[in-house]
């Protein structure tokens, strides 16, 4: 039988293709720019999940009573004929995931780097401070992550914040936490990330628990730069240990 959704969907390369053939017909064989948009695509999706990934597990490793706040929600949730959890289920009943991961966006976002964007024709004024058009303007992600008005003793890992409180505090808190930027050219893919590194954490710590090693210490995690910002150390070692089914925390 066919599926009329699939059937009508297009790949992203048949995207560009269709919108070169349409917009720019003369280009539409530049092969070049195909292989930039597609490479560009690549290393968008790749390292910045691989950081984010590897901090999740580096702080769950740190704090390993959240593990077992996660181990237990994930113990919880229906196991489906093929011995998988369904991402719905972790997306949504797995709440001490979600903070946890939203504090690892908030402490070690993969790119907090320049996302500029250029005022507006006829200028705008900002906190007081008129910028003429044609201004390249951009912001600090680190500056809105670790602002302790918002977020109370910024620099250490409280996935609680995200649990507890009034509803105006964590509207508050989710508006300044731009991991994936923000506006017209967010991210992409921050629905694709999420999904991924929920579903290799959920995959992970069902079975395992992670133990710290002598390899990886917190100056060697230290993140450098703001691009695919990697630990110092360019490695995170921990060891995974089995959790015996009749040990379940
Ligand atoms: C945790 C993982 C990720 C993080 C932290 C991240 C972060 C970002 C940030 C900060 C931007 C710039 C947004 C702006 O200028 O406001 C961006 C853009 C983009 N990202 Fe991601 N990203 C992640 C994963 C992905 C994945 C998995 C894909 C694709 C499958 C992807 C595709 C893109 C694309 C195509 C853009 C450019 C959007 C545009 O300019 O219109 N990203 N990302």
């Amino acid at each position: 039988m066919k599926d009329p959704d699939f059937d009508n969907s297009r790949s992203l390369l048949q995207h560009i293709f269709a919108n070169l053939q349409n917009v720019r017909p003369k280009l539409s064989t530049d092969h070049l720019y195909v292989e930039a948009e597609i490479l560009d695509n690549i290393n968008a999706a790749e390292a910045t999940v691989a950081v984010t990934a590897t901090y999740l597990v580096w702080k769950l490793t740190e704090h390993p009573e959240w593990q077992q706040k996660i181990r237990k929600e994930l113990n919880a949730l229906e196991v489906q004929e093929n011995g998988l959890i369904s991402f719905a289920d972790v997306n949504s009943q797995v709440p001490s995931l979600e903070a946890c991961l939203r504090e690892v966006y908030r402490l070690h976002p993969a790119l907090s780097g320049r996302s500029e964007r250029l005022v507006p024709k006829g200028g705008r004024t900002l906190s007081n401070i008129y910028l003429p058009g044609g201004t390249i303007v951009t912001n600090s992600v680190a500056a809105l992550h670790r602002d302790e008005n918002i977020f109370p003793n910024p620099d250490h890992f409280l996935p609680e914040r995200w649990l507890e409180g009034d509803e105006e505090m964590l509207n508050r808190r989710l508006n300044q936490l731009i991991p994936f930027g923000y506006g017209g050219r967010v991210c992409l893919g921050k629905a694709l990330a999420t999904m991924e590194i929920k579903l290799l954490i959920a995959g992970l710590y069902r079975k395992y628990k992670t133990v710290m090693t002598e390899s990886s210490t917190h100056a060697s995690m230290r993140q450098c730069s703001t691009h695919d910002a990697v630990p110092w150390g360019l490695q995170c070692v921990i060891e995974c240990q089995l959790v015996d089914d009749d040990q379940q925390e």
